[in-house]
């Protein structure tokens, strides 16, 4: 597959969603400090760099694991409510913290207080987000929960990036992941794809490693989020591996490595 020159394409605000798989880890339910404290430092640099970064959180075992016992234990919509969402709080305020330590400066937007989801479709309102990022705040989102009828669901940071990506004019999101980029049915990484051919192809959805707990996610549910919220404006998301040193900083500036899904 052809590759393009990565350097320096994208000018402005770009989108990241730092998966849950990669600040947590879903076996021992902690937040993997040494890595988000690393991935802060490249997003802090980044923006330093002029760069204006919006921010999504994965649920990690945080919000999988409550999402899952609730489920489990068929706990009232309300009680799952209160649980997911004081999980979700406790790694965005760490996260938070620790991105305000290199300098950043975070305001957390609970998705389940200005978010309407249909479906896939988030249906947020960016607006605020917007207005606040003209002062130099970097803007904090996370998978989330809310209530749908009589019941409760769950909002991904996969579909929150790539709304996210359309209403601030980023035309790039990047998933910073566990894995080196979206990997084809021969095991190979995939350097560039297009949506369409991604689609079509015969990438399975691979077997997680460990006895990880996921409540949405995985590839699928990645192309799922772009498929339900694509725009016009969008026009790349770049698949990376974050528990690589520089990784994330290098495709915030433009010239990241992984798998490229063009839009
Ligand atoms: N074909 C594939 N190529 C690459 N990764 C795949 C593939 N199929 C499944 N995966 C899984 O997708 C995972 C990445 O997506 P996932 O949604 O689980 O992670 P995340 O976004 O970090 O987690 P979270 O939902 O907590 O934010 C990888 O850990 C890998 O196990
Ligand atoms: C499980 C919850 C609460 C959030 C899921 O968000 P994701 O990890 O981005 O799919």
């Amino acid at each position: 597959m052809q590759t393009r020159s990565r350097a320096g394409r994208y000018p402005g605000v770009r989108v990241i969603k730092i998966g849950g798989s990669v600040i947590t880890d879903k076996r021992t339910f902690k937040l993997n400090y040494a890595i988000a404290n690393r991935i802060a430092g490249e997003i802090a640099a980044a923006v330093s760099n002029g760069i204006k970064v919006g921010i999504v959180l994965g649920g990690g075992s945080y919000g999988h694991v409550a999402a899952s016992s609730a489920r489990m234990l068929d706990a009232p919509p309300a009680d799952a409510l209160t649980l997911v969402t004081m999980y979700m709080f406790e790694l965005v305020l760490a996260m938070a913290d620790i991105l305000a330590s290199k300098g950043v400066k975070p305001v957390v937007y609970p998705p389940h207080s200005f978010c309407d989801p249909d479906g896939l479709v988030p249906r947020c309102n960016w607006n605020s987000v917007l207005r606040d990022m003209k002062v130099g705040v970097t803007p904090l989102v996370y998978g989330d929960v809310y209530a749908c009828g009589e019941s409760w669901c769950i909002v991904s940071g996969d579909e929150l990036a790539i709304e996210m990506a359309c209403s601030l004019g980023s035309p790039l999101v990047v998933y910073v992941t566990d894995v080196d980029g979206v990997i084809d049915a021969d095991g190979k990484v995939i350097d560039e794809i297009h949506v369409d051919e991604l689609e079509e192809s015969s990438i399975v959805e691979q077997q997680k490693t460990g006895s990880k707990i996921d409540v949405t996610g995985g590839i699928k549910r990645k192309l799922d989020a772009i498929r339900a919220n694509r725009c016009l404006t969008l026009r790349e998301i770049l698949v990376t591996n974050g528990l690589r040193e520089g990784n994330t900083y290098a495709a915030l500036m433009g010239h990241g490595s992984g798998t490229r899904i063009i839009l």
